[in-house]
């Protein structure tokens, strides 16, 4: 970076979290970001007001909320929190009309493995007849299933759907509720939680004779931070809403 390029300014909300620490120590660290404003639940939201760019990593009740005050406010955003129903992301594209200049990324997941691993799930969706998607996640997790195996769920359904493929074979009856898991799109999704773990996931891909097993492990969340970085350093390229880091790596 030279000295006449401008740093860009960045905002936290959830900077007491488990990911916001981390977030404002990356964002501090990069020579061309400058941490301006570090907010979390309780503190005012007009200290990010002076932000170019925010980023939100809080809970899936108040994302929203602040997502809808930033874009009012003119601020590109960069959004780690899980819950995004097509619903939702429809809502985003509404607050978005009529502003051209501002961007908004939302990603399930900001590991680079992990966007790798969604990327080849959904590649070796339409050679397989059965799936199955276990995430693994630390107890302090909220939600379930992960934000990340909702999306990789999707991603496989469209898959098969693309590839003319049926309901995935499955002759159980589930004696107790909830033994086979939850359903997506007609995927099944297995959530595990357990002290130890950070963020960990499996698709496991089956046909006649063979197996496949697709793995990503977040071992630290220093893992999604280059991640988050990227958005931030191109959200304000991006105008308008782009779901997921994939097109930022192209
Ligand atoms: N996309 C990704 O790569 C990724 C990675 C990790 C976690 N996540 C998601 O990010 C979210 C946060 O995860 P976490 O582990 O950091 O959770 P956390 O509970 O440690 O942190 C959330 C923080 O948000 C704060 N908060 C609540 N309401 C607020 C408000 N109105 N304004 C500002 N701050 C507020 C809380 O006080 C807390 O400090 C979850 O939805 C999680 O699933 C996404
Ligand atoms: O720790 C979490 O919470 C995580 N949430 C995201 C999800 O729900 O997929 C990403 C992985 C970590």
């Amino acid at each position: 970076m030279t000295d006449e390029q401008e740093k860009i300014r960045v905002g936290v909300f959830g900077a007491r979290g488990r990911m916001g620490i981390e977030v404002c120590k990356a964002v501090d660290a990069a020579d061309d970001l400058e941490l301006v404003a570090s907010i979390d639940q309780g503190d005012s939201r007009s200290a990010v007001s002076d932000a170019q760019v925010v980023v939100d990593f809080t809970t899936p009740d108040v994302v929203m909320d602040n997502l809808r005050w930033a874009i009012e406010q003119g601020i590109s955003a960069v959004v780690g929190t899980t819950g995004f129903t097509e619903e939702r992301l429809e809502q985003v594209r509404g607050w978005l009309a009529g502003k051209p200049g501002i961007g908004v990324v939302i990603a399930p997941n900001f590991g680079i493995g992990a966007v790798l691993m969604m990327q080849f799930a959904a590649r070796a969706a339409r050679h397989f007849e059965s799936v199955e998607i276990i995430e693994q996640h630390h107890p302090r997790k909220l939600d379930a299933p992960s934000g990340t195996a909702t999306h990789t769920a999707r991603q496989i359904a469209r898959a098969r759907a693309e590839a003319g493929l049926g309901p995935v074979p499955d002759a159980t009856k589930d004696e107790v509720p909830g033994a086979r898991g939850a359903e997506i799109d007609g995927v099944r999704v297995h959530a595990v939680r357990a002290t130890g773990l950070v963020a960990h996931q499996e698709v496991l891909f089956g046909t006649t004779g063979e197996t496949l097993t697709i793995r990503h492990d977040s071992y630290d969340r220093a893992s999604f931070m280059p991640g988050v970085l990227l958005a931030v350093r191109a959200v304000r390229t991006r105008p308008g809403l782009t779901v997921g880091l994939d097109p930022l790596l192209d």
